[in-house]
């Protein structure tokens, strides 16, 4: 199946998983990643705030920042159309921005380094059993990752959301872990 077909199928699996269970899954998966020892030995954590039926990171965001770790979000910048990152700091440093997404409020914006970030934590629409990973569409995330060649990766992902296989092509980077609520694909 081609990528933009399958997106939109495991798109409208995903949006039909409730609210409920969608918090449930995903305190299952952050668990699980709390639990690895890269998590517990990296500092600089990219991490991205969830929408819509993503896996929810909105509190783990939080609970990171008191564990010390420094965080780093995602938001696009419209005059080059690229993925860049900002420091988190607060909630209330935060604007629907992008497709609605929470971003850090330019005014707040906080840069850092790309090549300091040690862990990357990736959303997606879909991963496959080889780690490949279908996200909205616009490369953002295979364009971000040619810079950050040496930060571990780890895809979060409901496991209604995993396919046989990906259909990739040379941008595509595969991630170093999956986890989802089920199982932990490494
Ligand atoms: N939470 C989150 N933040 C993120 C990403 C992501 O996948 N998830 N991104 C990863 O690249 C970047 C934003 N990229 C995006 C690219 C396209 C669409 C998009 O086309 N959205 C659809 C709605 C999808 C839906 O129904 O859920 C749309 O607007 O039609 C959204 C985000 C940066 N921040
Ligand atoms: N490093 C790159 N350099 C140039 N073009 C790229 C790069 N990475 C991806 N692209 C292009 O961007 C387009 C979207 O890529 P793809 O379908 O893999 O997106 P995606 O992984 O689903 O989305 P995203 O990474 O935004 O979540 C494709 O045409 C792809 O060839």
């Amino acid at each position: 199946m081609n990528k933009k077909q399958m997106r939109k199928d495991i798109l409208a699996i995903r949006d039909s998983i409730s609210k409920e269970d969608i918090l449930k899954k995903s305190e299952i998966i952050l668990n699980k990643l709390k639990a690895t020892d890269i998590f517990k030995n990296s500092k600089n954590i990219m991490l991205f705030t969830s929408f819509g039926s993503e896996v929810y990171t909105h509190d783990f965001i939080i609970w990171c920042k008191r564990e010390n770790k420094n965080i780093v979000l995602p938001y696009i910048d419209k005059s080059t159309d690229t993925m860049k990152i900002s420091v988190f700091n607060s909630f209330d440093d935060m604007k629907a921005g992008y497709k609605g997404i929470l971003e850090v409020k330019e005014e707040c914006i906080q840069s850092f380094d790309e090549k300091k970030v040690e862990l990357i934590i990736t959303p997606c629409v879909c991963y496959d059993f080889n780690k490949y990973r279908i996200g909205y569409g616009k490369g953002f995330y295979d364009r971000f990752f040619a810079k950050t060649p040496n930060a571990f990766k780890i895809g979060i992902c409901f496991d209604e959301c995993l396919v046989d296989s990906i259909e990739y092509d040379e941008y595509d980077v595969k991630t170093d872990m999956v986890i989802t609520d089920k199982r932990v694909i490494i």
